[in-house]
């Protein structure tokens, strides 16, 4: 992979070979205007906080930008299409420099940009999405509560239990360089995607009738899933159309316009396929699947 070692970029190393990693300090102050989240409409990760704005009307409040889907040794990058036009730098390296010069870390999408400020104040995706859903709803045009009181600390652990068995889990094998951890790692995913299956047989989400916080977590892998990671990463040992509650609730999910403009097939497409080289070396990215939504 690729960090940023006391400021200098080293497109080979691993998070682990730092001595120290650096974190952001969050900023306490909910302003409208004031802040950017700069996301890659590829990323599932970054997709949390994005579902978060979209479905809760924030984005007057918070303002949004891509990068552009390839990422290769620079990391990722900005261009015509995809410009960064708070900062006019080229790439998430120099972003990251701009705000802390002597960063030790990954150079990661999502960033939350503090523009008043001009620092980095979070690259967190499941805490930006928290945040976004509970300090900031006043300032919301569509106030939905996707995290009720009476189901928060479940909410919590959901969203873990989904990180580390789903989200996270479908790279665990994607990347995988032997076929045991391909094999446990595929095995836990599609278990985990059973037992969703099940749970959604009983209600509509993932709690109850109403969307919550971790339907906003699961939707991300959902929409990658017949077009990128069934192929590109074998996530194959079932379709996605055999989970019958699973893709119900998907089609639910992506027929709400503020859920469905959030996904860009295309982009993602694109970014995977052309990106990850280790294990699609020619990059050629795929003409289908067609798929039913
Ligand atoms: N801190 C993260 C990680 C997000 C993440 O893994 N983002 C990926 C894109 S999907 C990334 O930017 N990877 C670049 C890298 O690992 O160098 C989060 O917010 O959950």
């Amino acid at each position: 992979m690729a960090v940023l070692d006391k400021g200098i970029w080293y497109p080979n190393r691993e998070e682990h070979e730092l001595s120290a990693i650096d974190t952001f300090t969050p900023s306490k102050a909910i302003e409208a205007g004031r802040y950017h989240l700069y996301i890659s409409l590829a990323c599932p990760f970054a997709h949390r906080p994005y579902g978060v704005i979209s479905y809760l009307g924030l984005e007057d409040v918070v303002s949004i930008s891509s990068v552009a889907p390839e990422r290769y040794e620079d990391g990722w990058l900005f261009n015509e299409e995809y410009p960064d036009e708070i900062n006019q730098t080229k790439n998430l390296v120099e972003l990251f420099i701009l705000s802390h010069p002597a960063y030790s870390g990954k150079v990661t999408v999502p960033i939350l940009w503090d523009k008043v400020r001009n620092v980095i104040i979070g690259n967190d995706s499941a805490s930006l999405a928290m945040d976004f859903a509970t300090r900031w709803l006043p300032l919301a045009k569509n106030k939905f509560n996707l995290v009720p009181e009476n189901y928060k600390n479940e909410i919590i652990a959901l969203n873990e239990w989904l990180h580390g068995n789903v989200n996270r889990r479908v790279y665990n094998f994607g990347f995988a360089q032997d076929q045991k951890t391909y094999n446990t790692s595929s095995e836990i995913f599609f278990d985990a995607l059973e037992i969703l299956n099940a749970r959604l047989k009983k209600s509509r989400y993932l709690f109850d009738d109403e969307i919550t916080l971790p339907d906003l977590f699961l939707m991300p892998t959902l929409v990658r899933f017949e077009t990128v990671y069934e192929i590109h990463f074998k996530a194959n040992k079932q379709r996605l159309n055999s989970f019958e509650n699973l893709y119900r609730y998907m089609l639910d999910l992506v027929a709400i316009p503020n859920l469905r403009k959030t996904v860009d097939i295309n982009h993602s497409k694109l970014h995977y396929y052309m990106s990850h080289k280790h294990i699609n070396p020619t990059g050629i990215v795929p003409a289908g699947p067609k798929i039913a939504w």
